[in-house]
């Protein structure tokens, strides 16, 4: 997870990991956490700041979900966020993108849309999905957008075993209704 500073990443990450509003310092360089979910699975999360650069070339490359948080208030610093996303875009070929449009409890917050217009969201090749939060609320739609990360990676690290399910699918829909014929 990265960003511009201020965003709000590390009040995101308190959400996700200890599930409530925690007071923030900036981030010098990284911090990480894990978040556990009820099916036994989990995702580590690394928050990295303004001074991270070592952990963002060392683990962006390798991760499997790149969430970019953005402060949709900050008008003026949109196209730093939006060259900082594509950069990051271009060093990693894998990680799905998760874009969370932050601080949409404060007025004059741009929407989901018009941050996916400005950012050329649309540019990107590869699963991606934006969604307006508010980390200061509990109910502000973080924990909706990691159940969209959360499906994206399953669904990417498995490419050819979801094709292979659903063909297994389709043979065993021809077998069934073959049966019932004379
Ligand atoms: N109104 C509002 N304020 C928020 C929200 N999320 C974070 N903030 C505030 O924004 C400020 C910065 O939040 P942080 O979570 O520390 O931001 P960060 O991205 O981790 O910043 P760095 O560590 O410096 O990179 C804090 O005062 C937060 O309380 C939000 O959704 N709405
Ligand atoms: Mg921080």
């Amino acid at each position: 997870m990265t960003g511009l500073d201020g965003a709000g990443k590390s009040t995101i990450a308190g959400r996700l990991i200890h599930g409530t509003l925690v007071e923030t310092l900036p981030t010098t360089s990284f911090e990480l956490g894990v978040m556990n979910f009820d099916d036994n699975t989990w995702i580590e999360l690394w928050d990295i700041g303004k001074y991270g650069e070592v952990a963002a070339k060392t683990y962006i490359p390798h991760s499997e979900g790149l969430i970019f948080v953005v402060d949709s208030t900050d008008r003026e610093r949109l196209p730093e966020a939006t060259e900082k996303l594509h950069g990051l875009l271009k060093k990693a070929s894998r990680p799905v993108v998760l874009v969370l449009a932050n601080k949409q409890d404060s007025p004059g917050a741009l929407t989901p849309p018009s941050l996916a217009d400005q950012m050329r969201l649309d540019s990107i090749r590869r699963a991606w999905h934006i969604k307006g939060t508010s980390a200061i609320e509990e109910r502000g739609g973080v924990y909706e957008g990691i159940e969209w990360l959360r499906n994206a990676m399953q669904v990417a690290q498995h490419p050819i075993q979801q094709g292979m399910i659903r063909k297994r699918r389709r043979q065993r829909g021809f077998c069934e209704s073959r049966r019932g014929l004379p």
